[in-house]
């Protein structure tokens, strides 16, 4: 789910983490400033939550410093482990002393130590709760947001996974993702939140690994072949795509390989191979191979079928996603003769979702394989009225704007770091009557809209959609209008 010019994923982040950490020797620092030099002093101590930060950490005051604990929620009082070196102190939890009524076993077995989903000690109202908080607290300037959209069955929503393979101390195959801040791999079976056909397949390709001479690839040596699995499933297609992510171009006892796979998985529509040989916390590499399979797989969103490549955004919960194209359709009031511009557009699933109401729409995506896709997804909808256009999606508006051009409505979604000053002046340059602005991060969101809200634009109205149950993370959309024109109606 950042901060990328998406030429691939990023495993969250965690391998460049890791590195700081081992620099460190240290484990996460809940209080900033500081650098870890000296002895480290660890104490027990008895704190308070009074709080939450936006990533769902308790709050406690500790020796007049304000600490974060994971897994602790406002009320509580617990026992939490210090750890101090310099100025740098880490506190994590020991034991909750009292609990809130809000807590809950957390259904998945690897919680605590896989750190992926955030949210799982809470019972679900307090979720809901905790997001809806976030987005209001942080939207306050612009208004009440409304009632967050739930997700009837918050589990097995992620229609992509990614599982790192790697040997444990008895040479046994191991699949599953990183523990917190490491390269400790968490062998996992199930995790609650991917689909579960995703899972299985992982389960078969780790057994057919342990009965083959292929080995996985040991982040440390660098030796080894098979570095990631990564499965995105189209849930109203059924279509699977699985993407081996190697380490070398030279596949040994490759139709071995994907014979067993086959055999064991018909419902596999598409193989792909990656070769990633570089030092690099991306997890896809700049080659890809089609073993079997047209390379892609298609889902349905709102009827209209989209293609999707290895290297596309895609939204990863379909269920939610629908509701938040909804709303942002909704939004963009179209009657048909709209010029919209859907900016970080992907593979054209908003573009070709307003199309059908606008009078025009022109996508503008970074991501070359993207593009490809949003093109083809155009012609396979049989939609004439839609253009797309690989680049900075901020460089586009500067042009558009240089020459005059015209837009009604602007619908943006950008990655987490949000837009930058190039895009939003741009946008007030064009003066499109509405901005519709979708994000997974309402932080930069925030910050974004104010520069809109500074010159010229009102906010009108803000819908927060729960599109990544069990985690702290929170989508929200967002309905700008040109004061101009709210004047006038
Ligand atoms: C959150 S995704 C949204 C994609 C699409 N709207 C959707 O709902 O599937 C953000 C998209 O912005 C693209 N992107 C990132 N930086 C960009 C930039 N500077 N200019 C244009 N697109 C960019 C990414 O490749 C990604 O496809």
């Amino acid at each position: 789910m950042n901060k990328r010019k998406n030429k691939g994923y990023r495993d969250s982040g965690k391998k460049r983490q890791d590195k700081k950490d081992k620099k460190q020797n240290f484990s996460r620092g809940s209080q900033k400033g500081g650098k870890p030099i000296g002895k480290r002093k660890t104490v027990t101590a008895k704190v308070t939550c009074s709080g939450l930060t936006n990533d769902g950490k308790g709050i406690v005051q500790w020796e007049g410093k304000q600490l974060e604990v994971a897994n602790l929620l406002p009320g509580e009082t617990a026992e939490v482990t210090v750890s101090q070196r310099g100025g740098f102190v880490n506190a994590e939890l020991k034991q909750v002393v009292t609990p809130s009524k809000d807590r809950v076993t957390p259904p998945c077995e690897y919680y605590y130590q896989c750190g992926g989903c955030q949210l799982q000690h809470m019972n679900e109202e307090k979720q809901m709760r905790f997001k809806q908080e976030t987005v209001d607290a942080l939207m306050k300037p612009f208004g009440k947001p409304e009632a967050i959209m739930t997700m009837d069955h918050p589990y097995d929503y992620r229609n992509k996974s990614h599982t790192t393979f790697g040997l444990n101390q008895n040479r046994q195959v191991i699949g599953g993702l990183y523990a917190q801040h490491t390269h400790q791999i968490i062998p996992m079976e199930r995790c609650l939140i991917h689909d579960p056909k995703a899972d299985e397949i992982v389960h078969t390709i780790r057994g057919i690994l342990q009965n083959s001479k292929m080995q996985p690839y040991n982040e440390d040596t660098g030796q080894g072949f098979l570095r990631h699995v990564l499965v995105k499933v189209g849930k109203v297609s059924g279509e699977i795509m699985v993407v081996l992510v190697v380490a070398s171009p030279v596949f040994k006892g490759k139709n071995n390989f994907v014979k067993a796979l086959r055999k064991a998985h018909p419902e596999i529509t598409t193989l792909l191979m990656n070769v990633n040989n570089r030092d690099t916390s991306m997890v896809l590499g700049d080659q890809e191979k089609v073993l079997f399979g047209k390379g892609t797989i298609t889902d349905t969103l709102f009827g209209l079928k989209f293609e999707i490549s290895a290297k596309s955004f895609y939204q990863i919960n379909p269920v939610q996603t629908e509701k938040l194209y909804g709303k942002a359709i909704e939004m963009a009031e179209l009657t048909g003769k709209e010029t919209v511009i859907d900016a970080y557009c992907g593979i054209g699933t908003i573009s070709l979702i307003a199309s059908q109401k606008a009078g025009k729409v022109i996508g503008v995506e970074l991501n070359k394989d993207a593009v490809r896709d949003a093109i083809r997804n155009s012609k396979r909808n049989g939609i004439k009225n839609a253009r797309f256009y690989q680049g900075d999606a901020g460089e586009f508006m500067v042009q558009m704007a240089a020459r005059g051009e015209k837009a009604d409505v602007v619908i943006m979604d950008p990655p987490r770091s949000g837009s930058d000053e190039a895009f939003l002046s741009s946008v007030v340059k064009l003066k499109p009557k509405r901005v519709i602005y979708v994000s997974c991060n309402p932080e930069t969101q925030a910050r974004d809209m104010k520069y809109l809200t500074k010159n010229g634009y009102k906010v009108e109205g803000i819908q927060p959609v729960d599109m990544f149950p069990q985690t702290h993370h929170v989508e929200a959309v967002a309905k700008l209008v040109l004061k101009e024109e709210a004047g006038n109606r």
